[in-house]
Order: C-alpha cells, then sequence, then structure tokens
C-alpha cells in the first residue's frame, strides 16, 4: 500500500491497539479519531465512553468535543459526569485509557499543562488536564497517541498533568494508582512500550519507511531499541479509505 500520510499511518496503528470487545475511555483529538476508527473496522463492538457520560457513543462523524451532540444522540445512555468518574472509571470498568498529550517523557507521563517557564507565567499555556489524570490513573491500561518530535518527547515533562510511571518503578503502586499505567506510546514514526524492569520507554516499532536515525533525532532521551524491533505493517486499503470518510464526514 503506497500513498498514505505519517499522520494517517499513525492513527491507523492507533486504532489496532483498541481490542474488540473492549470498553474504551476516549481522550479528544486524535484519539477519538483512532477510536472511531477502530469501531467501524476490526472493532464494532468496541464500547466507546466520552467524558460528557455518553456510554456506548457510536459518532457517524468525529465529535467536535466531548459536548457534541452527535454522542448523546448515538449513545446506549448517558449519565453524569460524576457517575462516569465514580461509578465506571474508578471502581476499574474501562479496560483502555486512550489519550492525547502535548509532551510525554521516558516514563510515560503526559504534559497537557504547561511548557516552560513558571506555572504562572509559562512559554506556552496547553489546555490543561480536563479528565485525563484520573483515565491516566484507573483505567485498565493507557494507549498514548501523539506526533514525535524533541519538544514532545522529553527527558522529563516540565509538568506532571497525568501520570505514567512517575520517576519508575513502583511509583504508581506508591500514588495508589489502580491501572497498569501506559502501554504503548503511538507516533507518526513507530511505537514505543515499557521496559517492565525500569518502566522507560524502548522502541518496539518502526513504521514503514521510518529510519531508526529519524526517531532518535525526534526523541529527547536516550532511546533504547528493543532487541525485537519490527515493521508496523502498512495500513490497508480498507483501513485508509474508513479513515478518510470518517475525515470527509466531520
Ligand atoms: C478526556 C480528555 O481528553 S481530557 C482533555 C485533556 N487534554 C488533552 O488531553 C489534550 C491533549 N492534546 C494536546 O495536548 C495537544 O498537544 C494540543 C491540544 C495541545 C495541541 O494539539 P494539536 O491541535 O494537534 O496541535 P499542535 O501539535 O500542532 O500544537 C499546537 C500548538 O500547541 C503548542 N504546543 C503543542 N505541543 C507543544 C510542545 N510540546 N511544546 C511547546 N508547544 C507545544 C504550540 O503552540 C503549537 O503551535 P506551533 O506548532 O505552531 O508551535
Ligand atoms: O474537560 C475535559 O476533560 C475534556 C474536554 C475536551 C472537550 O471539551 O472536548
Amino acid at each position: 500500500m503506497t500513498g498514505y500520510t505519517a499522520d494517517e499511518m499513525m492513527t491507523v496503528e492507533a486504532s489496532r491497539a483498541l481490542r474488540e470487545g473492549t470498553v474504551c475511555f476516549v481522550g479528544i483529538g486524535l484519539p477519538s479519531t483512532a477510536a472511531n476508527l477502530a469501531r467501524r473496522t476490526h472493532a464494532p463492538g468496541l464500547v466507546l465512553i466520552y467524558e460528557s457520560g455518553t456510554l456506548g457513543a457510536k459518532p457517524d462523524r468525529l465529535p467536535l468535543s466531548i459536548g457534541d451532540g452527535i454522542l448523546a444522540e448515538t449513545a446506549d445512555a448517558v449519565i453524569g459526569v460524576p457517575e462516569v468518574f465514580n461509578y465506571w472509571l474508578q471502581p476499574g470498568r474501562v479496560d483502555v485509557g486512550f489519550l492525547g498529550a502535548a509532551q510525554v517523557d521516558k516514563h510515560g507521563n503526559i504534559n497537557t499543562t504547561v511548557i516552560g517557564g513558571d506555572y504562572r507565567d509559562p512559554k506556552v499555556r496547553l489546555p490543561g488536564a480536563g479528565g485525563a489524570p484520573e483515565i491516566a490513573a484507573s483505567c485498565k491500561e493507557v494507549v498514548v497517541v501523539l506526533r514525535q518530535s524533541r519538544r514532545a518527547f522529553v527527558d522529563r515533562v516540565d509538568f506532571v498533568t497525568s501520570l505514567g510511571f512517575g520517576t519508575g518503578p513502583g511509583d504508581r503502586e506508591r500514588f495508589g494508582m489502580t491501572g497498569a499505567g501506559p502501554r504503548r506510546i503511538i507516533t507518526d514514526l513507530g511505537v514505543l512500550q515499557p521496559d517492565p524492569l525500569t518502566c522507560e520507554f524502548v522502541l518496539t516499532h518502526l513504521h514503514p519507511g521510518v529510519e531508526l536515525a529519524q526517531v532518535r533525532e525526534n526523541t529527547g532521551w536516550e532511546l533504547t531499541v528493543s532487541p525485537d524491533l519490527t515493521r508496523t505493517p502498512e495500513p490497508t486499503e480498507r483501513e485508509l479509505t474508513v479513515l478518510r470518510e470518517l475525515k470527509a464526514a466531520s
């Protein structure tokens, strides 16, 4: 398959991380596109939860935000926001939290709050936390999707909005996090997964046509490469067609 963009490869690979029949708490932006692609391809029974209280949403276009009416109109049920957190997320009823980020570090901590400078006077003020810290804490596992660059992939995030593995093994337990934490970071260049001993993210997959040097250039820490490094399968014709239809409808 030829003729697709790096962003399309990232979105397709992110969609593949979601399994049929599981429950996914969807972050807005890149994760929402990938989750809806998964539901329209290999995982029609994927249950999408958006933070606005929409359970089992089946939008036929990409929602503009968690408050987009298409979510409530197509959901199996609409419940209150505190109920989503207290009755669904925190008791461990959500399999996967699917999050975007402005910055991520080698231990999978996410920053969507501020970049540089002081908290009150940062270089860049980002959208903030929303429900992401709770999603990162309590989903059985977390998948993160973002474009890879030196400014985004840093040794240590400027601000820990949503905890990954903190400073390493044991931190999640110390902070009382019930979920297993980030299992995958999917980018436009490849896929990273945490080393079970160090909890540091290592490169496990390279997307087609991407060179290892390119990934190193776009990573702000000394990147470890898995001995089992593999190539991501290219997007199929169907995945690309459905993704493009979804975007065109939005
Ligand atoms: C359930 C929930 O979803 S809770 C909601 C919590 N919020 C989130 O999860 C948001 C997650 N997403 C992000 O953080 C994204 O990086 C966003 C929304 C900040 C920006 O994403 P995109 O719209 O794809 O835009 P893009 O990556 O081009 O960045 C836009 C601007 O943000 C700023 N920015 C984003 N990332 C960075 C970074 N790592 N360092 C510095 N500035 C940054 C820059 O000003 C950038 O503009 P520039 O590229 O011209 O310098
Ligand atoms: O407030 C939040 O947690 C998420 C907001 C995202 C959105 O408004 O779509």
